[in-house]
């Protein structure tokens, strides 16, 4: 809201006001620039005067002799008022004044409030007085140290409380001092003491994990070019690219806004002469927010949300394994040279010729991206897929016509001895470790053996399917582990759930760092499908939570949000709060959708309609990707599909919409796409004992008080089935209807904060207010209807009730 300030009066009044205004403000300058002088000549006075008090001292009897002649820089008028100021009053301490005076003339000048000034002149006068005094204690025998006030206050103290007396007073008003001005407390040296040594930590661990360039990710990228089909002899071309890798420096970035201003002064002038031109000041309500975040980011730096848990270590990369101990991959040239011979005998049995043939091994397949001769129909070579593949017996054999952007066709064969790629391997990675994306998740290696980053953010929801055996537990780790080794436990919460009860329970370690949970539950994990219903719908009561945090901080998703408040722009006492993202993953979908069915299925695309916004992603993941499953509801809202290999090609269809799924080779081998080209990648590798190893590291760390809480959600099926006893009525009931009525909101949370109830309890007074009609029946994330307008109608509701 934007204050207005005018002045509208008549023209004479106006004439004289504005005149006022004109001199008082003509009169600041003169007299701010005649301060800051007057400054500099006693500046200088003073300086002088320490080179040549002596001398001067005889003549300070006859000051207005005008023959007698003063050694100061600043002549007899230098040498008195030095004299007068320094030697009969306060000693050298008085040289802050003409500072003191200087800034009074800047603010006068530059017409700034003068309010300001009061606490400098305050506070430098008590610092002069105290060193005044000091000195006069410690340096009695030199007068202009402490100068004639100094030494007779001195002189009268000792009198009356002696030198030790004398010298507690002094320490007491230096500590007056260092409390009250410069704010130094215990609690502030202690806290400015932790950041110095949290910042020379960070600083050893950057040191420690300097690039090391002797890297344990070796990139081999082998090409095989032949000129023409009956050049026998390929000429290869090999050149290895040693991938520098890094450790984790997981240093926190931090971003910083710069305010806009908000305040506008426009000056209005008049086309007469005469009249006087007009300032309209409009300020912004948003300049006091930002001169107060701005003070608050002074006094108290950014808000650093990982405060909480400061001394919190990453996992360590030792902690993975190196299945590959420095080898990469192998390249057997036989195996490439007869494979790339099949290949073109096959095509030259079907006449096609080829003019062109170059090999990129992968880590479990080899792409053989071949040239046709011209003339040569791409569909002719597409439809040899099976030829091929029975020519090089190989299963899984790809063939891409064309490469997208490539002009050339691709065929992919398995290698025979494929090698795996360890999560270590792809975690150590500059592509990971320097990634600039809010969830960055290092997925594995590409065709050409380079490590494929993915942020899940940008997804921002991912389906995930492959049969049985094929790496989707696997997968699912490899993304979870990704997310521990970037993101503080403060920055990521997960929610999982977990049907087959034993994939994800070794994350059970980490519930009070990393998992978000429902308030009264036990375990963060879900393993009961009834109540992934609750959660889901808490997490739709979160998201609509989160978007009213947003509107009300005016910004458009989570990052802005988070950086606003980073920048102490949003008022912790209107309900923001820093918020985390959210991951929810579901281990065994299909699971779910047969026992909850439409239940599910609403909230879930609820969420994957709406929640990229604010920070809330979805996972989820299935055997079975069959289209009673994925729904097409579902599918639509989950623009990045990840699969491995499946048994069908109707499969494939139902989760890639293409083919190529079902030609995987399995073990990690996988498709991935964001909605426009299908990836081959192979999926990194991460074991269990890995995971444990990390969960442990993880867990036995100091931790939060408890999983990060949902909003709480009552069920759907509160209020069904409970009678409408008044003898069995909670003792609360008639309190709890008043608050309700009160409020105009029939919930449960409501209750709860005021007549400070337990969510069972709150939620069962809920269920009777439903069976007594005071409130409406359960809708979903909204709060119930209030059925009852005022008190009047309550007490005749109630007294019906009786009589009936
Ligand atoms: N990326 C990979 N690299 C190498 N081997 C892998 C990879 N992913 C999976 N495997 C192998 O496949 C096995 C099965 O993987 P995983 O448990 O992930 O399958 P799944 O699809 O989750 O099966 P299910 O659905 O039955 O749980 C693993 O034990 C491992 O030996």
């Amino acid at each position: 809201m934007a204050k207005t300030k005018q002045s509208n009066s008549t023209k004479p009044k106006q004439e004289k006001k504005s005149l006022n205004l004109k001199a008082s403000k003509r009169t600041k300058i003169i007299f701010g620039s005649f301060l800051m002088l007057f400054a500099i000549g006693l500046f200088i006075s003073f300086l002088s005067y320490f080179f040549n008090w002596q001398a001067d001292q005889s003549m300070m009897g006859n000051v207005m002799d005008r023959s007698e002649q003063a050694n100061n820089w600043l002549n007899k008028f230098g040498a008195y008022v030095s004299h007068v100021l320094i030697y009969k009053g306060f000693g050298i301490a008085v040289i802050s004044f003409p500072a003191m005076l200087f800034i009074t003339g800047i603010y006068l000048f530059l017409n700034l409030k003068l309010f300001k000034l009061r606490s400098l002149w305050f506070w430098g006068s008590y610092i002069v007085l105290w060193l005044s005094l000091t000195l006069g204690f410690f340096a009695a025998s030199n007068p202009i140290m402490g100068g004639v006030v100094g030494y007779e206050i001195n002189d009268f103290l000792q009198d009356y409380i002696g030198k030790l007396g004398v010298i507690l007073l002094l320490v007491f008003m230096l500590i007056i001092y260092l409390v009250s001005r410069l704010n130094i407390t215990p609690d502030a040296l202690s806290k400015s003491f932790s950041n110095h040594k949290q910042s020379v930590k960070d600083e050893v661990s950057e040191m420690k994990f300097e690039p090391k360039t002797n890297s344990e990710e070796t990139k081999v990228d082998e090409e095989i070019e032949v000129a023409t089909s009956d050049d026998s002899v390929p000429t290869v071309h090999k050149h290895q690219d040693n991938d520098v890798q890094l450790e984790n420096s997981f240093s926190e970035k931090s971003s910083k806004v710069e305010p806009a201003s908000a305040k506008e002064k426009i000056v209005i002038k008049s086309e007469d002469e005469d009249d006087v031109e007009m300032e309209v000041e409009t300020v912004e309500d948003e300049e006091e927010s930002d001169h107060l975040s701005k003070k608050l980011v002074e006094d108290f730096g950014e808000f650093d949300p990982t405060l909480e848990l400061a001394n919190y270590q990453f996992p360590s990369i030792e902690l993975l394994k190196d299945y590959n101990s420095g080898r990469g991959i192998t390249i057997d040239q036989k195996e490439l040279e007869q494979n790339k011979n099949k290949i073109v005998d096959t095509l030259k049995n079907y006449k096609i010729e080829i003019a062109q043939i170059k090999a990129t091994v992968g880590p479990t397949v080899t792409l053989y991206e071949i040239v046709p001769e011209a003339g040569i129909r791409i569909s002719k070579i597409k439809n040899l897929e099976d030829d091929i593949a029975l020519s090089l017996s190989a299963l899984g054999i790809r063939i891409i016509a064309p490469i997208p952007g490539k002009g050339t066709i691709g065929i992919e064969v398995p290698n025979q001895n494929p090698s795996i790629v360890p999560m270590r391997s792809v975690v150590a990675s500059n592509k990971f470790q320097n990634a600039e994306m809010e969830l960055p998740i290092a997925m594995g290696k590409t065709i050409s053996n380079e490590t494929f980053t993915v942020d899940l953010a940008k997804m921002p929801h991912l389906l995930m399917a492959g049969a049985t055996g094929q790496g989707k537990s696997v997968g699912l780790n490899v993304i979870l582990t990704s997310l521990l080794y970037q993101k503080h436990p403060a920055e990521v919460k997960f929610v999982l759930v977990d049907p087959k009860k034993v994939e994800l329970t070794l994350f059970n370690k980490i519930e009070r760092h990393y998992l978000a949970k429902l308030p009264d539950t036990e375990e963060a994990i879900i393993t009961d499908n009834t109540k992934v219903i609750n959660t889901l719908n808490s997490l739709c009561i979160e998201m609509d939570n989160r978007y009213d945090l947003l509107k009300d901080a005016m910004v458009r998703n989570i990052k802005e949000y988070n950086v606003k408040f980073k920048s102490r722009k949003l008022n912790p006492e209107n309900g923001h709060k820093f918020l985390p993202y959210i991951v929810l993953v579901v281990d065994e979908f299909a699971d779910l959708i047969m026992t909850a069915g439409k239940e599910v299925e609403m909230p879930i695309a609820r969420l994957a309609q709406l929640a990229r916004a604010i920070g809330i992603h979805l996972i989820i993941a299935t055997q079975r990707p069959s289209v009673n499953v994925i729904t097409g509801m579902i599918k639509a809202n989950f623009p990045a599909r990840m699969a491995f290999r499946v048994t069908s090609k109707i499969d494939s269809r139902t989760i890639l919409d293409a083919g190529g799924a079902d030609q995987l080779i399995g073990r990690g081998d996988m498709l991935f796409t964001q909605g426009n080209d299908l990836i081959r990648l192979q999926c990194a590798f991460v074991d269990t004992p890995e995971v444990e190893r990390i969960t442990d590291f993880i867990g036995s760390q100091k931790a939060y008080a408890d999983a990060h809480l949902l909003p709480e959600y009552s069920g759907e099926e509160s209020g069904i089935g409970v009678d409408n006893d008044i003898e069995d009525r909670d003792k609360l009931f008639r309190d709890a209807a008043e608050v309700i009525i009160t409020a105009q909101q029939g919930s449960a949370s409501l209750l709860q904060r005021k007549l400070k109830l337990g969510y069972n309890r709150a939620g069962r007074i809920i269920d009777q207010l439903e069976a007594a009609g005071i409130v409406g029946p359960f809708e979903g994330s909204k709060a119930r209807q209030v059925l009852v307008p005022d008190f009047i109608a309550l007490e005749e509701l109630l007294k019906n009730e009786q009589n009936s």
